[in-house]
């Protein structure tokens, strides 16, 4: 049978799409490459490490991790794990309820998450642990778990990452170990004023940091403005106010079980039944 016009049509698109499969896909340096400054190869792999009082949970914590693992799937860096480490009731900050509350609220918040989870580790030590001892052990355990090559991250926020320039607050020698170890993705926070809000002028929040630090701290910009703090957060429970939306719902039902932050000890509202209208 003749072919007709349209087959011959048909014939040439087919082959011109079979002619672009064979051609290779332009290289994008900046998208597939991990910057060989910071880190070397062969590592792609990673697991990040946020540690904390969790004094409430409250959903800046969760998003943090949702803010560094874009951050870095962006460069080709698989995230693999999402580790939460509460500090221990060693730690002695003021109103730092237990830390079996502390986990069940995080468990709660975390329950079905499918890369996140609460280690208790930290929590279970009979003292407080230096951040770089934590790191220290759960790479070894992230080693275990994933092979050699796969590198723990430590997630900070930026008023965290700003309080290493204080030499009563952390050790010189366990920054520069988690600095050259490590490395320190860093979410930017309104109550860090360096962190700024974008733009030529936003101060540096490594201003001021020696260059090894500079080099192994990557900024992550939120991109929501958010103040939400732990300590809020007690504040308003305190007050009897409701932190629905704030607080992730299976924390806020921990908070509730336990009177936690003196919930129970106020008059909330919003837990007045409503009157039936009379007709
Ligand atoms: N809103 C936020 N933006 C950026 N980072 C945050 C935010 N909230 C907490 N973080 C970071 O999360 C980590 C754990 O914080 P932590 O549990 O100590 O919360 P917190 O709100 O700072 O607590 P508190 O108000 O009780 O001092 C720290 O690195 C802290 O900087
Ligand atoms: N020297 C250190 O290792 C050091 C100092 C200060 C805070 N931290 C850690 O930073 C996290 C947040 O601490 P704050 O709640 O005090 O901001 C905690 O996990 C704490 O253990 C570590």
């Amino acid at each position: 049978m003749a072919s007709t016009k349209s087959d011959e049509t048909l014939h040439d698109a087919e082959k011109a799409v079979e002619a672009r499969q064979h051609e290779s896909a332009p290289f994008d340096q900046e998208q597939c490459q991990i910057p060989r400054d910071k880190f070397s190869p062969p590592i792609k792999r990673i697991v990040i490490l946020l540690t904390g009082s969790f004094n409430p949970v409250t959903i800046a914590h969760l998003h943090m991790l949702e803010l560094a693992r874009d951050f870095y799937h962006n460069r080709s860096i698989q995230v693999l794990e999402g580790i939460v480490s509460p500090v221990s009731d060693s730690y002695g900050k003021a109103g730092l309820v237990k830390a079996n509350y502390r986990i069940e609220m995080l468990q709660a918040a975390l329950k079905g998450d499918k890369w996140r989870r609460v280690d208790s580790w930290e929590a279970e030590q009979p003292t407080w642990t230096r951040t770089k001892l934590a790191l220290d052990h759960h790479q070894e355990i992230v080693n275990q778990k994933y092979g050699e090559n796969t590198q723990l991250r430590y997630l900070s926020g930026a008023d965290v990452v700003r309080s290493m320039l204080k030499a009563d607050v952390w050790l010189p020698q366990d920054i520069d170990d988690i600095m050259t170890k490590y490395g320190v993705a860093c979410i930017t926070r309104l109550s860090a004023p360096e962190s700024g809000k974008g733009g030529a002028t936003t101060p540096d929040v490594k201003e001021g940091m020696p260059d090894l630090w500079k080099q192994n701290i990557e900024v992550i910009q939120d991109w929501v403005v958010n103040d939400i703090s732990a300590t809020n957060i007690r504040k308003q429970l305190a007050n009897g106010c409701s932190v629905k939306y704030i607080v992730p719902d299976g924390a806020i039902e921990v908070i509730r079980q336990h009177g936690l932050y003196k919930s129970n000890e106020s008059v909330c509202l919003a837990d007045w039944p409503c009157e039936k209208s009379k007709d």
